[in-house]
């Protein structure tokens, strides 16, 4: 048993969008594809993965050091104690050999690629979904039923009021009870008329969370808070610079509804110290990190490992991406939740087809790995690459 190839092919997910801080007319991601010589249904196993989105393809990297690290093992030395599956920690180890530690951006993007691809071909071995692979490993009930919001509310050319209350509106009609919007990309009053019109357009059918994607200081960032307080929000997400952790902290002061952060935090020691000193309340305040661009899900259970530690329950992360990597280890081990893109960053994102949204809840389905065979427009791309 052993990984014979990890191909990666880097794909345009542009669009005009525009948050804060950046545009997405030039993002890319890359798409991974772990083979192996095992076989399943007279086929052989491949893993998939995909580096969430926000931080563009990362080819180069994945060739010149990840790649060969996983083919160039011993096929032994990756492989569980019974030998009778690949080991994704052994392989985490392999592929970080040689790696100083700290500066983790440089690399946990591409290691979470593989990470993810790594997983789905376990599962897959295993003949299972990786929810319940995950929940059997920690002793846990895997609970197949998780919460989802919608991410959108994007600032892009031409769009006014109208149109993204519409937008809103369409996320309520396929089914959530809680949508999100991009703010900190125009001025106070302008951000402040547009949240009034999605509040008049959602009322008491859902709720709304505003994204600031790190882009104030302080003094914005609490004048900020100061409007915000006076709406009913689901919460107020990436204030600050996200390794800013005093000014997230002193926020608290002024904003005593839900904060949530963390998408930009790439290692469980980024996490940990965000627990140490980012003044996050366990009562209510969410927690972001998304697996897929932090090093993957090897690393993801050492970051729960560290909330553990900090008294916090599992069940306040929500993680950034709106992936089914995340949805796996959501329903497998108890997280609050997942972000979920209807309309953007496809194929990447979203369910298997048969999935629909009720309540705010998808049910996932029973597909061995992580569910991409579910889904027709992504699992089409990812054989492209495999074959
Ligand atoms: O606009 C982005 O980079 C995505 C983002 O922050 C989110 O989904 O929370
Ligand atoms: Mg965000």
């Amino acid at each position: 048993m052993r990984i014979v190839d990890v191909r990666e092919v880097t794909k345009p997910i542009s669009s005009p969008i525009r948050n804060a801080y950046i545009d997405f007319s030039k993002m890319t991601s890359s798409l991974v594809a772990v083979v192996t010589d095992v076989v399943r249904d007279g086929e052989p196993v491949v893993g998939y993965g995909f580096n969430s989105n926000g931080r563009y393809g990362q080819g180069g990297l994945i060739r010149e050091r990840f790649a060969d690290r996983l083919t160039g093992a011993d096929p032994k030395s990756l492989l569980n104690e019974a030998g009778d599956n690949i080991d994704p920690d052994k392989c985490w180890a392999a592929m970080m050999t040689n790696e100083k530690p700290g500066g983790h951006g440089e690399r946990s993007v591409a290691v979470g690629t593989l990470d993810m691809a790594i997983w789905d071909a376990v599962a897959k071995i295993a003949g299972k979904p990786l929810f319940r692979l995950l929940a059997e490993r920690h002793g846990l009930q895997a609970n197949p039923k998780v919460f989802v919001y919608a991410a959108g509310g994007y600032y892009y050319p031409g769009k006014d009021d109208t149109q993204l209350r519409g937008e809103m509106r369409g996320y309520l009609d396929r089914g959530y009870k809680v949508v999100k919007m991009k703010i900190g990309g125009a001025s106070l009053p302008e951000d402040c008329r547009r949240i009034e019109a999605v509040l008049a357009e959602i009322g008491s059918d859902a709720q709304l969370a505003v994204d600031a994607n790190g882009r104030f200081d302080l003094e914005t960032g609490i004048a900020y808070a100061k409007a915000l307080r006076e709406y009913p929000l689901f919460w107020y997400e990436e204030i600050g610079d996200p390794l800013d952790y005093q000014l997230q902290a002193a926020l608290a002061e002024f904003y005593p509804g839900p904060m949530a952060t963390g998408e930009n935090l790439f290692s469980h020691q980024d996490a940990r110290n965000l627990l140490r000193y980012g003044g996050m309340r366990p009562d209510r305040d969410w927690l972001q990190f998304d697996c897929a661009l932090s090093y993957g899900l090897c690393e993801y259970q050492r970051t729960l490992e560290a909330l553990k530690v900090a008294g916090w329950s599992w069940s306040r992360c929500i993680p950034h991406g709106g992936h089914q990597m995340s949805l796996n280890i959501a329903a497998g081990l108890g997280l609050g939740g997942n972000e979920s893109y209807p309309d953007l960053f496809q194929p990447y994102g979203g369910f298997p087809d048969t999935v629909r949204v009720e309540n705010s809840y998808v049910t996932m389905p029973e597909l061995p790995g992580i569910g991409f065979e579910g889904k027709s427009d992504l699992i089409k791309v990812m054989r492209e690459l495999a074959s």
